[in-house]
């Protein structure tokens, strides 16, 4: 049996597959594929009443065009921030932030503008975020082209029709929000989203307030728009099933990129498809990494380690191999 027989998960690898061809020919060849979405060293300091909260602290991270990738961490580990920072909200206290070409720490109010309203395309968790009340779904999907210009009315009708059977929702077009579930009028917010054809869309917790079945629903139409229009994705998450399915899920820690999790599709000899989950430390240029804390936590690591360069591999060990053993055994 071949990998083209059914295998038993398809659906990533050739969704996958399908997002980088599209992509590559949007943006004009394979060389330009590398860090549509670049982060080096990215620094957001907030001050309030003399106090400062480092959100960020030196957070390095590539995304490649056609990517979909979900970013996770714990609450107050600083997703929100590099969201803004990256959607043209929030502007960094220092290191690189680009998307796009777009160099984001020194974006004039007019280059803002237009990076907002045609690079980049974002869904919010709060539904009421994504769309106006008094507009129908139709209505809300054209509304992002009138404003940019550039389309006829007619022009404008039938792409926010296309986009709306896209994402599964064009039963839904004549409908306003508030006559929608919550799933449809994500998906709506999808659509909306890539209205005026961003290269990239973030997505804070698309699917954060909604069931299982209706979560899996809103993540397909990214899914969709991932494969289809090999837009970008960057998906901000606490939902186990979203960060399970993307080929990429970047973990976030104390405002750096702590680890990675890359999910590839391996081909065994008897044809079986099996999706394997490898995870990656993160080394940022200085040559810092976090371990994750399951590590430090069986090894009570403390303090200070013990670093040993072998041949093609370095070993950690405890500082104090007594304390550790005893702390084990106790
Ligand atoms: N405007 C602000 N002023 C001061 N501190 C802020 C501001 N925004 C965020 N912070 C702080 O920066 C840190 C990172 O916050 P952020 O909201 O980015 O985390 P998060 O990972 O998105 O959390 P959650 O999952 O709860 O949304 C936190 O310590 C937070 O209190």
């Amino acid at each position: 049996m071949t990998a083209t027989q059914t295998p038993v998960v398809p659906d990533l690898a050739a969704l996958q597959q399908r997002a980088a061809q599209r992509a590559a020919e949007r943006a004009g060849g394979q060389d330009r594929l590398r860090g549509h979405i670049v982060c080096d060293g990215l620094v957001r300091i907030f001050k309030t009443e003399g106090v400062e909260v480092v959100a960020l602290q030196g957070l390095d991270m590539v995304i490649d065009r056609g990517e979909l990738v979900a970013i996770v961490g714990a609450s107050g580990s600083g997703k929100s921030t590099l969201l803004n920072i990256l959607s043209g909200l929030d502007t960094p206290t220092a290191g690189i932030a680009r998307v796009a070409d777009y160099d984001l720490l020194n974006l004039s109010a007019k280059r803002r503008l237009s990076y907002r309203r045609k690079k980049v395309g974002f869904v919010w968790q709060q539904t009421g975020r994504n769309l106006l009340p008094y507009l129908t779904a139709q209505e809300n999907v054209e509304l992002p082209m009138e404003l940019a210009g550039g389309r006829r009315r007619r022009a404008r009708r039938e792409r926010a029709r296309e986009l709306l059977d896209l994402v599964g929702v064009g039963y839904c077009a004549d409908r306003r929000p508030g006559q929608l579930s919550g799933g449809e009028q994500q998906r709506c917010a999808v659509a909306v989203a890539v209205a005026n054809d961003p290269e990239v869309l973030f997505a804070d917790e698309p699917t954060g307030e909604l069931d299982e079945a209706t979560g899996a629903e809103v993540f397909g139409a990214l899914q969709t728009i991932n494969a289809e229009l090999g837009v970008t994705i960057v998906v901000v998450t606490h939902d186990h099933a979203v960060a399970s399915q993307v080929r990429r899920t970047v973990a976030i820690r104390d405002g750096r990129t702590a680890s990675e999790v890359r999910r590839t599709a391996r081909i065994h000899e008897d044809g079986r498809t099996e999706l394997v989950s490898e995870e990656y430390a993160v080394l940022d240029r200085t040559g810092r990494m976090q371990l994750p804390p399951a590590f430090v936590e069986a090894l009570s690591l403390r303090d200070r380690v013990r670093l040993n360069l072998e041949p093609d591999h370095v070993e950690v060990r405890p500082g104090d191999q007594r304390r550790a053993e005893r702390e084990a055994g106790a």
